[in-house]
């Protein structure tokens, strides 16, 4: 005869095991996904929604298939440096249908529950458990369809959203985070924060990314040490991790962003476009690695 106390424990392993098996059809949109990466900076601003933004622009501009998930609830911007701003997203049968930047080569879709509210300056006032369900059918109920790269952007620091968005990817193999930084001390100390929130979760560190390094003159394309330089790949080295690259401070993706705008067909030839290109080509490298 069964008793209280090892039905409970029955029912908590079973719920356990619900929680961490995939049904099919989890499997089945999530399988169909190559590379699933999660995007994280231990300070708000340093650029790590710019940095993931232009990364999907860039590996859809060279031919890759991508999807990109807004996990900020509460300040989601990737709508607007998309220029998918008044955009909405609809549900089929199978599930929600990703907004696509060029609905023509649909080779790069976008979700966010800006999509959702309709109106953009409807404020996101929700506790935790509601913010962890929105995560969790954004990750299982999107028809995401054969994907290189899912870019999962998320707010600043380890909040409940990073957890449980870390946890539900867990599930699915995904290939690690990315962390996002600047060159100075206090942005570099947090990041210390993310490494070891990724390694307690058991989450895979691609590498890092230094952003607003340097400023590139809109005139003449010199870059200048505005700041101190060279943190983040200082700390890679000191944490042995990957370094991925780094990303001047260029006025005019600022611009970009702000308005919606493609930077690669706007600036082909810029310096930022280069030190962009080498952040991706060290991403494919190491999620080639990793995937080995
Ligand atoms: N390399 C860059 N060159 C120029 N401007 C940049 C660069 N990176 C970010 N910015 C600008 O800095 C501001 C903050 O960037 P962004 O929103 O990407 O930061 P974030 O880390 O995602 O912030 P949060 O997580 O707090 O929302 C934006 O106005 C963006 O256009
Ligand atoms: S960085 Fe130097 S060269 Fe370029 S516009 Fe400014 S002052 Fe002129």
């Amino acid at each position: 005869m069964t008793n209280d106390r090892s039905l409970t424990k029955l029912i908590d392993k079973t719920v356990q095991k619900t929680q961490i098996m995939p049904t099919l059809d989890d499997w089945s949109e999530m399988d169909k996904i190559k590379h699933k990466i999660l995007v994280l900076s231990g300070k708000g601003g340093v650029g790590k929604s710019t940095v993931s933004t232009q990364l999907a622009l860039y590996l859809a501009h060279i031919g890759k298939k991508v999807g990109f998930l807004d996990v900020d609830l509460c300040g989601p911007s990737a709508p607007k440096m998309f220029g998918l701003e008044s955009k909405e997203v609809h549900k089929s049968s199978a599930g929600w249908i990703p907004v696509y930047v060029d609905p023509e080569t649909r080779n790069l879709g976008v979700i966010s529950i800006q999509f959702l509210l309709g109106d953009k300056d409807t404020p996101v006032i929700w506790r935790g458990p509601k913010k962890n369900s929105m995560i969790k059918q954004f990750l299982q109920d999107v028809c995401w369809g054969e994907l290189d790269y899912l870019i999962i952007d998320t707010p600043p620091g380890t909040s409940d959203e990073h957890i449980s968005v870390t946890e539900e990817l867990l599930k699915y193999n995904p290939d690690g985070a990315i962390l996002v930084t600047t060159p100075q001390g206090v942005s570099i100390s947090d990041v210390r924060k993310e490494i070891s929130f990724c390694q307690k979760l058991g989450l895979p560190i691609i590498g890092i990314v230094e952003n607003m390094s340097g400023y590139t003159c809109p005139h003449c394309s010199e870059c200048t040490n505005i700041f101190s330089s060279e943190g983040g790949r200082l700390l890679a080295e000191q944490c042995s991790l990957p370094f991925l690259g780094k990303m001047p401070i260029d006025p005019l993706l600022t611009v970009c962003s702000e308005q919606g705008k493609n930077y690669f067909t706007e600036y082909p030839n810029s310096s930022t476009l280069v030190a962009l290109k080498e952040v991706a080509t060290s991403l494919e490298k190491q999620t080639k690695e990793q995937k080995l």
